[in-house]
């Protein structure tokens, strides 16, 4: 972005990390920042979309602005809306507010909130699009994603032995990874809308899948939907960890699953069965998610489950926790994905490496782009 003034790039760094703030309390809504510099490029407001139906990030840094954004300059993460949903419109809050230019990274993909970029540059406003995109643009993957997809983002987290085992022979894995990885795995959860296992990892591990992080209180941890993937309706008994009240819960059963032990105890939802292999359909689950608003996932395995989301291309982006730990025996990271022959491999591009504790954290994202969804 050629005109951007360095005042300018540094505050919509700083609005890039307000964004993040948002991060798993938005959905079905992205992640915004917004600062607003004065007509002699002083910041005198920020702020941040905080939650789903609540002030968007321009009007927290509008109000925090007060009289001073006359003449000034907003500086926000995404294109600035032209619709009334919940809340106004805020490229009209710009125009009220009389911010004399608007700096955005990345457009609004939706066909119903986009637009906001002509309304300005109509009421007279010098608008630029594009200032740090590619920050901004990984900061709100997740949304961003799920609105190209039509179906949620998913992330799937493994954690291995150095010979790719995520378990030993007897099932046994607990722990494989150090506390720093795991205390990494927390924020993963934390900033997700729904983590997902399948039926034997409950079954093996009676799992929590809250997001714990010590240093913050309940109230500042946004907490995950629990789902799990059991199509028999065997696998979730009553006294469960997953149904502890802590945080929402899931169950997903086949259309003809007896569920009646589970009435009462946790919301289910009953989905087709996978055509042609074990387990229900996965594209069924993600649109079911969906329609509950939503747009991230963390999928926590087992390796049967994360198989199925890979042979669905179901899956956008792979941390894999590899531990200096060898076992010899057990499970490997990933089962069937139908992949017969090396020509099929599903090969991944690695975006981050680094080491927490002991481990190593590999972050990587398919090379071959996700199929359009089918059932
Ligand atoms: N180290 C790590 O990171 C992790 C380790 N683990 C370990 O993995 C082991 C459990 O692995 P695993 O048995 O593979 O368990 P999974 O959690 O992968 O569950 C597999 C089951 O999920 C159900 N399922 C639902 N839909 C599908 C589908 N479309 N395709 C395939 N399966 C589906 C099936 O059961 P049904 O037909 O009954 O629905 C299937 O048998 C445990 O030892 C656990 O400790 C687990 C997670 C992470
Ligand atoms: N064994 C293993 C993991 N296992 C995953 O964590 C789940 C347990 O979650 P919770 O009960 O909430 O603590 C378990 O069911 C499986 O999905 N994760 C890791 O980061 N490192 C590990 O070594």
């Amino acid at each position: 972005m050629a005109t951007a003034a360095p005042v300018e790039t540094a505050a919509m760094r700083r609005a890039i990390e307000l964004a993040a703030r948002g991060l798993g309390h938005t959905s079905p809504n992205p992640v915004v920042g917004c600062v607003v510099l004065d007509s002699h490029g002083r910041t005198v407001g920020e702020g941040w979309h905080q939650r789903a139906g609540g002030a968007h990030a321009e009007i927290h840094a509008l109000r925090a602005a007060g009289e001073r954004a006359r003449g000034g300059t907003a500086l926000v993460t995404l294109e600035p809306c032209n619709h009334t949903g919940r809340t106004g419109p805020c490229a009209q809050a710009l125009i009220d507010a009389g911010i004399a230019r608007v700096v955005y990274a990345v457009s609004d993909p939706t066909p119903t909130a986009t637009g906001g970029a002509v309304t300005l540059a109509e009421a007279g406003i010098d608008v630029e699009g594009g200032l740090l995109a590619d920050e901004a643009a990984a900061g709100n993957e997740a949304w961003l994603t799920a609105v190209l997809r039509g179906r949620p983002f998913v992330l799937w987290k493994y954690a291995a032995t150095l010979d790719g085992r995520i378990a030993a022979a007897d099932g046994t894995s607990r722990w494989i990874s150090s506390p720093e990885s795991r205390a990494d795995v927390h924020r993963l959860r934390a900033a997700a809308d729904a983590v997902i296992v399948g039926s034997g990892t409950a079954r093996a591990d009676d799992p929590q899948l809250g997001a714990r992080i010590s240093g913050l209180t309940d109230d500042e941890i946004s907490q995950p939907l629990r789902v799990v993937v059991d199509s028999g309706a065997t696998a979730v008994r009553p006294g469960a960890r997953v149904l502890d009240g802590t945080a929402p819960t899931l169950i997903a059963v086949a259309e003809d699953a007896d569920a009646t032990h589970l009435e009462g105890l946790a919301p289910l939802v009953r989905l087709p069965r996978a055509a042609g292999g074990p387990g229900l359909s996965i594209p069924a689950l993600l649109k079911a998610l969906y329609e509950r608003d939503v747009r991230s996932v963390l999928l926590e395995g087992g390796p049967t489950l994360a198989g199925a989301f890979l042979a669905a291309r179901a899956v956008d982006k792979v941390v894999g926790y590899l531990a200096p730990v060898l076992l010899g025996a057990g499970p490997a990271a990933v089962g069937d994905a139908g992949i017969t022959t090396l020509a099929q491999a599903l090969r991944l591009d690695v975006t981050d490496t680094r080491r927490l504790g002991p481990d190593l954290r590999i972050t990587a994202t398919p090379l071959r782009p996700a199929l359009p969804e089918e059932n």
